[in-house]
């Protein structure tokens, strides 16, 4: 199978060709990997104290080691006063054609011990059943490329972000670390031997040369595991994402295909055998394709496969059969019976074959080699999984389709080809994970939150630029693109449509939109460690969970809401700019957001899947994350704090409204008060509009006059059987409810706080849950309290429970509530849910929320981003309430197959 020993050039996963590829940074703003200036003091050495280090790997020093602060805390940072904070976050894997860089930042430790924070560590105690003998820092991988034959790029750039010596910090050096102090940075590919003595030069840093093989199975089994859309098969065309299952990933077959193919049949970490390989792969294509068609880079090789006809040149079955079939043993016409096979018989030079066709002809005959050793070595150990990788895939959809049908052809189905997001970056990972005690390999999927910041600006295809350094200059690139008059945008195909090669074993299509040379250049992006993040314990299975509602995958839905999201733009920059006082600055920063944020939408738009399986609740916290990103933090800042007034002043008379009513009137006019109230929403096109035809009070009165029962889902009933009772009998009042808030104003202060009282008077415990960051018009964690003490001005039962939980701690005055009934002073608590989004994805919500869902057995879910978008269908351990109006005409139709404004009670008692 593979070629003689001397030969066998197998595992070496590199070429050495001359590739046109541009560099492709995915990278964020210097000043946002800086860590805080108060943690960094906490963090660094006494001066002097030296490094220590165990044979050529470096490791802590935990000599002296001591919690840092409160012990009860989860997960607390522990000082490690003789611990120099050099620990290299930095890994390379140095190919011959691309340095590939895996480098990590901490994240800003912004925590600020708010009331809110305190009252609720006092009430809940802390969780310690996920204490760690060290912890992981919180921050966030990037994956960085560099041409190989541009290192002096790639040295600029660690050196410019210090990044082999533990990251930009000005502090650091050069107190803490000589000059002349032996930096180790581990590495592996060819080029960790080849360029040892010029990263001592440059860098002063000796790369620690890690082996390849255990580099790329240990990338493989990270990836793998922790990061949720990593794999997926490409079938015709289609990428669909494969969800791993952690505890049944083993084993499997890595099929790397670098210049030659290693097949590597993995069964557990660090546990894996090269069983098999081939010397025909990557290199051979490039090499005979040099030869064949004098093509110069690996990627114009691949591009010319795009236009090819393989028919031209291979013998095709019907070739021999006078245009039949051979239907006795499954072959069709069109099969390939022999590549190259057609060149024997005709009477042809090298000329008079199109480089096109000699490209795809090439292409073809060694990806379904490759796919058919990997089959046959597959059912030699009887795995039924394969994941390729390596750098002749690069994301090239029509390589990936050929292999996935060589596999499927040969095993009839059985066996599944699939490929990996990050297969660019598996050494690299793999590097990174081979120094000790960062804590990586305990990382959990939920832990994980990728992003996909503005690298750099990309136009035509290609990335363009060098690394941004920071926002600053990120905007400035933009702007010259623009003054150029090249609008930047995601990146098209290199080819025109509908060229796709024709022929082959039976002809796989790969969609010609589909195709390119090097997508997997933009499909990685940041990613983000959080520790803190948990899988939400109310969840009745988190395995089948999927939070978005729509799903995106329907063209046309997709094209809808990429659409809605682009007719915001214009308004929501206009809120942007003047949520920062209207300056030039903000100008600025306002136009290079709408570029940023377009830019994103027509590089989904063309490939939908290129940073990962697609829902409405990634498209909405992609645009949020985007305004973050050019520092808008809170873009309808002034429009909550005008809408929050307006509703507090008409709060004391709707309390008194609620308090003359009985029960049973009171419950239901709660519940129309949650769902009138959720009308203000400054994310529905068609809510703005009509916030210029009333006051917000105007507004409010008219959506409640309309709230009219049947609603167009209409649990009501059932909810209210549960809460007052069937006919005279009494049902012990639910515990402790959470409630997740939506909007600020009318919603939270005049739908979901009355609600609350009405639960607090019941003896329930209240959690308001609400967003960590913000994001539109929704109320924020921290924002809370201050509106819950402003209410608890007119309502007695709120402030005591508001006492009660810890939010206040001042005596309230001027209480205008006539209540004064001896009602339980049951604890209202604020936690936040770990999102800076209109939706939520329960998968990962914060520790806090965590910790108060354990006791609850109601969940109240309100809005369209959190009830409707994202958790319609989510089934939870405990009853569930679902309040939204529908603000959409299209979602109404699709959802409740009804009408905008319709609204939606959904009770879902816990089976
Ligand atoms: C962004 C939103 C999910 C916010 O809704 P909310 O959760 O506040 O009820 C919603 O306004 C939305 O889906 N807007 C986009 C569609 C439109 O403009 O009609
Ligand atoms: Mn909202």
């Amino acid at each position: 199978m593979a070629g003689p020993a001397e030969n066998h050039v197998l595992g070496i996963n590199d070429t050495k060709e001359d590739t046109e590829e541009q560099t492709a940074i995915s990278e964020e703003e210097r000043n946002s990997a800086e860590t805080a200036e108060g943690r960094e003091k906490d963090m660094s050495p006494a001066s002097g104290s030296s490094i220590h280090r165990s044979g050529s790997r470096p490791q802590l020093d935990l000599s002296g080691a001591a919690i840092q602060g409160n012990f009860e805390e989860r997960d607390p940072a522990i000082l490690l006063p003789n611990q120099s904070d050099d620990i290299s976050h930095l890994a390379l894997d140095i190919g011959g054609s691309l340095i590939k860089l895996v480098y990590f930042s901490r994240h800003e430790d912004k925590r600020i011990e708010d009331k809110r924070k305190s009252s609720f560590k006092q009430r809940f105690g802390i969780p310690n059943g996920n204490r760690r003998s060290y912890p992981i820092l919180g921050g966030r991988l990037h994956f960085v490329k560099f041409e190989t034959s541009k290192i002096n790029e790639c040295l600029e750039f660690i050196k410019s972000k210090q990044l082999h010596r533990g990251g930009m910090n000005p502090r650091r050096w050069p107190v803490d670390i000589s000059p002349n102090e032996n930096v180790v940075v581990k590495a592996t590919g060819g080029g960790a031997y080849k360029f040892a003595d010029l990263f001592k030069e440059k860098l002063g840093v000796s790369l620690d040369k890690e082996d390849e093989m255990d580099c790329l199975v240990a990338g493989a089994n990270f990836l793998l595991k922790a990061i949720r859309h990593q794999a997926f098969t490409h079938m015709d065309g289609r990428k669909e994402f494969v969800l791993i299952d952690q505890n049944d990933l083993f084993p499997y077959l890595l099929v790397n295909i670098g210049s030659g193919v290693s097949m590597i049949k993995v069964d557990g970490d660090g546990n894996f055998q090269r069983v098999s390989g081939t010397n025909v792969g990557g290199g051979t294509y490039w090499g005979l394709g040099k030869l064949l068609t004098k093509c110069r880079s690996f990627d114009d090789l691949l591009e010319l496969s795009q236009r090819g006809d393989n028919r031209t040149i291979d013998m095709l079955v019907g070739d021999i059969y006078g245009g039949m079939e051979y239907s006795k043993i499954g072959l069709s016409a069109s099969t390939i019976a022999s590549s190259f096979g057609k060149a024997i018989s005709e009477n042809k030079e090298l000329k008079d074959y199109r480089p096109e066709d000699i490209s795809l002809s090439l292409l073809r005959m060694i990806s379904y080699n490759i796919g058919q050793i990997s089959y046959l070595n597959a059912l030699r150990f009887g795995l039924k999984r394969i994941f390729f990788g390596g750098f002749f895939i690069r994301g090239h959809a029509y390589t990936m389709d050929t292999i996935s049908f060589a596999v499927h052809f040969w095993s009839k189905g059985e066996a599944k080809a699939m490929f990996l997001r990050h297969e660019g970056f598996l050494g690299a990972l793999g590097a990174f994970m081979s120094y000790e005690k960062h804590g990586l390999d305990d990382l959990m999927v939920h832990q994980l939150v990728e992003r996909f910041p503005m690298g750099a600006p990309y136009v035509g295809g290609k990335i363009h630029g060098p690394p941004l350094g920071d926002l600053n200059e990120k905007i400035s690139w933009m702007e010259k693109f623009v003054q150029k008059g090249i609008e930047i945008t995601a990146p098209v195909p290199m080819t025109p449509l509908g060229t796709t090669g024709l022929g082959g074993f039976d002809v796989p299509s790969s969609r010609g939109d589909t195709l390119r040379s090097d997508a997997s250049n933009l499909n990685v992006g940041v990613l983000h460690l959080v520790p803190t993040l948990e899988v939400f314990p109310l969840l009745m299975d988190p395995k089948t969970y999927e939070p978005n509602t729509i799903d995106l995958s329907d063209h046309y839905e997709l094209e809808y809401w990429l659409t809605v999201l682009s007719e915001h733009l214009l308004d929501l920059v206009d809120k942007a700019v003047a949520s920062e006082g209207g300056t030039d600055d903000a100008k600025r920063r306002g136009d290079a957001f709408a570029r940023a944020f377009s830019a994103h939408l027509a590089r989904l738009r063309e490939e939908p899947a290129a940073y990962g399986k697609l829902g409405l609740a990634n498209l909405l916290e992609l645009r949020e994350e985007c305004l973050r990103e050019f520092q808008f933090t809170d873009a309808y800042r002034s429009i909550k704090q005008r809408e929050n007034e307006a509703s507090l002043a008409v709060l004391p008379d709707l309390l008194i409204e609620l308090d003359s009513m009985d029960e049973e009137a009171r419950l239901l006019t709660l519940i129309e008060g949650v769902l009138a109230a959720n009308i203000f929403d400054w994310g529905s096109r068609a809510c703005v509009e009509l916030y210029h035809k009333g006051t917000i009070i105007e507004i409010y009165r008219m959506s409640r006059k309309k709230m009219q029962r049947p609603w167009r889902v209409d649990d009501f009933d059932n909810f209210k059987e549960r809460m007052l009772g069937p006919g005279d009998k009494k049902l012990s009042p639910h515990k402790r409810a959470l409630l997740f808030v939506d909007n600020s104003g009318a919603d939270i202060v005049l739908g979901m706080l009355p609600l609350a009282r009405e639960l607090l008077r019941r003896g329930t415990e209240v959690v308001l849950v609400a967003n960590s960051l913000p994001a539109l018009n929704d109320v924020t964690a921290m924002e809370l309290p201050d509106i819950v003490a402003e209410a608890a001005k007119h309502c007695d039962i709120l402030r005591r429970a508001a006492e009660a939980g810890g939010l206040l701690v001042d005596a309230m005055v001027n209480i205008e509530d006539g209540l004064k009934e001896d009602s339980p002073s049951v604890p209202l608590m604020v936690v936040e849910n770990g999102c800076g989004s209109p939706c939520i994805d329960l998968r990962q919500v914060s520790s806090e929320l965590a910790t108060a869902a354990k006791g609850a057995d109601l969940i109240i879910l309100e809005g369209m981003g959190r009830a409707l978008h994202t958790n319609f269908n989510a089934q939870f351990k405990c009853d569930a309430l679902k309040l939204a109006m529908v603000k959409n005409q299209r979602l109404a139709e699709k959802l409740i197959k009804g009408n905008i404004y319709d609204c939606i009670c959904r009770y879902e008692p816990a089976s």
